[in-house]
Formats: C-alpha cells, sequence, structure tokens
C-alpha cells in the first residue's frame, strides 16, 4: 500500500526555477569558509554507462530553440554541488554526461516544472537525498528527491534545475524501504520540509551505516588512492543523545517585507508574512519553526519565548537577523573556584544549564574531565553528549600500543579554543596549538590555565595553521603527533606542503567534510608513497562519528602513520 508523506509540501512561489542550486544556509562558522582552493579534478571514470551516447543526444537537444544560456562553472570540487554530480555522473555514467553536456542539454530537463511524475530512488547521496534517473524515453538526466531512500518508487513534484538533474519534492511513498523506512520514528513536525535533518525516518542503526557509506565513497571518489591502500571504514560512533544534542542554534528572520501593515501584528498573533526558523529543504526560503527537537531544551525555551518579543517589535527591524542560541553551563559560577580541588561534578556550576543568545557572550561547557570557555559566537562542536567519545579514541589512536614508544610532543593545528590540546595534554610534554581566530585563541590560553596546564607545557599561537611548522622546530617530528581538524574547505597547499616536510610520525586528521579530508588524505599518502622506509605515510585507519543525528552529516576521523 502506497504510504503518504505528511509533511510533503507544494512548491512554494519563490521555488521558481533557477540556473543552479543556490547555498543552502550553513553556520556562522561554516560561512567563513569559503572554498578558495582549485585542486586537480578528481573525476573517475563512470562504473556504468546505463544509457547509450545516440539516446544522450537525441533526448538532450533542446526541444525549442531558445536563447542560449551561458552555463554556469562547474561546481568546486569537494563542495556538496560537486559531491551530488559526481554521484549523478556515476549513475548516468561520465560519457554520457559529457556528451550531454557538449551538446547543450545539461541544464535541460526532460520535465516542465511543477509537472507530477513517478520515479524510481537508485541510491541514496552523500547529502542525504534520495537519486533517481529518468526513464530512458527522457534521456539521461536523474531526479533528485529530498526525504525518500533507495529502491523507493515515489511520486514527485519537479522543482528546480541544476546540472543534470531535477530536485522532485516528494509527495507520495509508492513503494517504501520497508527495511530503512519507519516514519513512526519521526520525531519533528517540520520533518520533511525543514532543510535542517534527512534521516528522521530512519532507525539509528542505519543512519550509522548511511554515513559509514558516505565514508566509503568519498575516499573513492575524492582521495585518488588505491582501493587496497584505503583501510576497511570502520563502523560509525553513535552519539550517545540522538535528539535534544545539538547545542548551537541560528535561526533566522527577514524584515516586514513592503506590504506589511503594523496592524497585521496588533493582536499579537504572528502574520502570515513573518516566518522565524530554518531554511525549507532545497530553497533558501525560511520555513517557519516554533522548536527544534534536535535542539537542547534549554534552547527551544529561550527561543520560543524570544519569538513572542520579535513578533510584537517585528517593525522596529530594518534588516534581516540571524538569530543565536548556545547551551552553556551557568557562566556566573566562577571558573576557576570550579576546577579547584575538591572538584564537584554534581554541583549546580556543572549541571545547570543557561542560554546563551549574544554572539560575544560567554559559553562553557565540561568535555570529559576538562572545562572549556569560548566566545559564544565562535567555533565550538555542537555536540557535547559525543564529544568525550571523539576526543578519548583521537587519544587512542595516538597511542601506538605496547611496547612502542609514545609521541611526547603534540601539535593541535586549526584548535579553536584548544579542544584537542588541551584534552590530550596529560599524555605530553610539550603541547602547541594554531588558530586563526584571535578570539578563539584568547579562549585556548585562558582554558589552558584554568585546566591547570603550565605555561611551559603548552602554547597557543594565532594565526594561519600553516605558520605552526616554524615555531615548532624544537618538536622531534619521529616523536610529535599533529592533529588536524580544519574547516569544511581543508587544508591549503601551503599547509599540506609544510607537514610534509616536517613529517612527523604520527596524523590524526578530523574532518566535518569528509571529501575534503578525503583529497588531503589522499595528496599526503600519494606525496609521500616513493619515500624510503619511515618517510611514508599510510592511512591506518578510518572512522565516522555521529556528531549530527537525524542528519546526512558526519564527522570523519582519519589516522595516518610513518612506516
Ligand atoms: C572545525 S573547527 C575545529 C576547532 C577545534 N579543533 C575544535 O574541535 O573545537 C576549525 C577551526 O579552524 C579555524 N581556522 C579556519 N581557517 C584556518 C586557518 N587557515 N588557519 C588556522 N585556523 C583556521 C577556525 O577558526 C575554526 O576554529
Amino acid at each position: 500500500m502506497a504510504a503518504t508523506i505528511p509533511h510533503s509540501r507544494p512548491l512554494s512561489d519563490s521555488e521558481v526555477e533557477g540556473p543552479a542550486l543556490k547555498k543552502q544556509r550553513l553556520d556562522v562558522e561554516e560561512m567563513e569558509v569559503e572554498v578558495k582552493k582549485v585542486v586537480e579534478s578528481t573525476t573517475k571514470e563512470p562504473e556504468e554507462i546505463v544509457i547509450s551516447l545516440e539516446s544522450a543526444q537525441r533526448n538532450r537537444a533542446p526541444k525549442h530553440k531558445k536563447k542560449k544560456r551561458k552555463e554556469p562553472p562547474l561546481p568546486e570540487p569537494c563542495s556538496p554541488s560537486d559531491v551530488l554530480y559526481q554521484e549523478i555522473r556515476t549513475l548516468l555514467g561520465g560519457d554520457v554526461v559529457v556528451s550531454v553536456t557538449e551538446a547543450g542539454g545539461a541544464f535541460q530537463p526532460p520535465y516542465e516544472y511543477g509537472e507530477e511524475v513517478e520515479v524510481k530512488i537508485e541510491t541514496i547521496g552523500s547529502g542525504g537525498t534520495g537519486i533517481a534517473l529518468a526513464p530512458p524515453e527522457k534521456g539521461p538526466w536523474a531526479v533528485v528527491v529530498p526525504f525518500a531512500l533507495s529502491g523507493e518508487s515515489v511520486r514527485v513534484r519537479i522543482g528546480k534545475t541544476d546540472r543534470m538533474h531535477s530536485i522532485g519534492f516528494l509527495l507520495e511513498v509508492l513503494t517504501r524501504n520497508a527495511e530503512l523506512r519507519d516514519d513512526s520514528l519521526v520525531q519533528c513536525k517540520y520533518f520533511g520540509s525543514c532543510g535542517g535533518c534527512q534521516y528522521q525516518m530512519v532507525s539509528g542503526e542505519n543512519q550509522l551505516s548511511l554515513k559509514r557509506d558516505v565514508i566509503v565513497k568519498a575516499y573513492k571518489t575524492y582521495s585518488q588512492l588505491q582501493p587496497t591502500v584505503i583501510p576497511p571504514i570502520e563502523p560509525t560512533v553513535e552519539s550517545p543523545l540522538v535528539y535534544a544534542y545539538r547545542t548551537k542554534i541560528t535561526p533566522h528572520f527577514e524584515r516586514p517585507p513592503k506590504h506589511a501593515k503594523k496592524e497585521d501584528v496588533a493582536s499579537g498573533a504572528q502574520p502570515p508574512w513573518l516566518k522565524i526558523g530554518f531554511n525549507l529543504t532545497n530553497s533558501n526560503s525560511t520555513l517557519d519553526i516554533e522548536e527544534c527537537p534536535i535542539a537542547t531544551p534549554i534552547l527551544n525555551n529561550q527561543y520560543k519565548s524570544d519569538r513572542k518579543d520579535i513578533i510584537q517589535n517585528i517593525f522596529s527591524y530594518k534588516k534581516g537577523v540571524s538569530l543565536m542560541y548556545r547551551d552553556s553551563l551557568d557562566t556566573s559560577f566562577d571558573a576557576s573556584e570550579m576546577m579547584t580541588p575538591p572538584i564537584d561534578k554534581l554541583s549546580d556550576a556543572f549541571t545547570r544549564h543557561v542560554c546563551v543568545s549574544d554572539q560575544k557572550g560567554s559559553s562553557r561547557e565540561m568535555v570529559g574531565d576538562y572545562l572549556f570557555e569560548y566566545n559564544a559566537g565562535g567555533f565550538f562542536q555542537n555536540n557535547n553528549s559525543v564529544l568525550p567519545l571523539m576526543v578519548d579514541y583521537v587519544r587512542d589512536l595516538i597511542n601506538p600500543g605496547e611496547g612502542k614508544e609514545h609521541p611526547t610532543h603534540l601539535v593541535d593545528t586549526y584548535c579553536g579554543a584548544g579542544l584537542f590540546a588541551i584534552s590530550l595534554s596529560s599524555a605530553f610534554q610539550k603541547v602547541a596549538g594554531i588558530e586563526l581566530s584571535q578570539s578563539s585563541i584568547a579562549s585556548a590560553k585562558a582554558n589552558a590555565k584554568l585546566n591547570s596546564i603550565p605555561d611551559d607545557k603548552i602554547s597557543f599561537l594565532s594565526g594561519e595553521a600553516s605558520n605552526i611548522f616554524a615555531t615548532v622546530q624544537d618538536f622531534p617530528p619521529e616523536r610529535t603527533a599533529i592533529v588536524i581538524d580544519p574547516p569544511r574547505k581543508g587544508c591549503d597547499d601551503l599547509f599540506l606542503k609544510q607537514l610534509l616536510a616536517f613529517r612527523c610520525n604520527t596524523v590524526v586528521y578530523v574532518s566535518c567534510n569528509v571529501h575534503t579530508q578525503a583529497r588531503d588524505v589522499g595528496i599526503i599518502v600519494r606525496e609521500t608513497a616513493n619515500d624510503g622506509e619511515g618517510r611514508r605515510y599510510r592511512l591506518e585507519s578510518l572512522r565516522g562519528f555521529d556528531l549530527f543525528p537525524q542528519t546526512a552529516h558526519v564527522e570523519s576521523v582519519a589516522l595516518l602513520r610513518l612506516y
């Protein structure tokens, strides 16, 4: 029997056909990250050509003589658009895509905008969307369907066009994937419309497995490594909290539109033109959201109460606003007193939470035995429940095991407020961290003091990550471990060059973008492959951590060692 998706929605006026999907809204820290680096194209040969070239050319020739529009450039390598494009290429066949593109058909959908069609989902893309192929008579084209799962037959309404695909808005699941889909698991009334979560209808166990697949595909597509040198990807580590885990949210709203009247809010009710919340899936429009079940309760309480004020005072806003809510331990307690033994972790200071909504305010949290204080608007990981597991895992990775010498020196690059440098410091004689954000570095220095780590043991430098290598010249490379945790764009050429020149024994690469991680790890392994014994890097392990349950995102941790 056909299952109806309760939260699917009609196309809104703003979802007009555009040249390309606009970038989804990103967290504030991610907005800082603009992918500048152009890397060599990592396009692979197609695995399978499913449609003949002849049919490709026949079907993709524009039906009507339209004025030729300049096509957008290829997506930035490793960006979400590129990852999706590579997945579509793999499904359609590289040669077919080249042929269609040369014939000017890469942005010529075989569907009308708003048309309702049935398609079968071939696979789940790394961004968490189902990818279907148009039937052969339509020619080579994909339909990308958010909230649809592999193997499902679905009815969709065709929306925007992008390179070689249309977005299909899910109207109905005709044949469900009984192994993966369980709609009774969905806990959010906005699921199916909100762009935040992709997998609420999938069990935790299956989400972990989908995320493992993302790592597998990323290394296959972007590392340019032979399969034999990629270790088996280990099972993804589950987050202890899978709802109510997110410690930072950034809802937003626009100023009143021109047609709005003050009377619209006189009764205290929310006018239909005011939307406060997150982006609709595959759209830049805002979906009005009253609460977000993946965020912690304290954030939801504050947000709900603020929404009332915003509605009442909406005419005082002359611009759109991006709000920020951060879950913090109560900062009215003295942090140094908290950390002075005997430490009572059950006291109010360690258990009472507050919501910080001032970007410049101070936020505080415990990770394992360490207390971190940082600028609420700055970077800190957003899922406190799984952080101790990830930090412990990195500590264990660095430990070479019995009978082998443990590294004595640690370098934490892209160190933020000092998470890895401080949490791992007890296992090392000397620790150095580097970070671009001056406020984060100030926090890291203060956090070292707060956690009683002596000045002559730990140092933090503000600047480009690649600058660290000049300052750790006295660190013996053969006894040094380095943690790399860059933003989504990954490491730049200069950093990788300096890393290879330094050639320390152990490298742990932590990343929220497994695609740039795969690219960088590939470079590290390939560049050293022909060097002598003890000078080559081997990729020893790869494992995902579920920092973002219910979404398609995965944090990936790679271990490289010299051999
Ligand atoms: C993913 S965060 C990791 C922070 C920290 N390791 C943690 O887990 O809390 C990446 C950090 O890299 C910093 N960053 C971005 N570009 C950088 C660069 N070129 N050099 C040094 N740090 C940079 C950002 O400010 C951010 O704090």
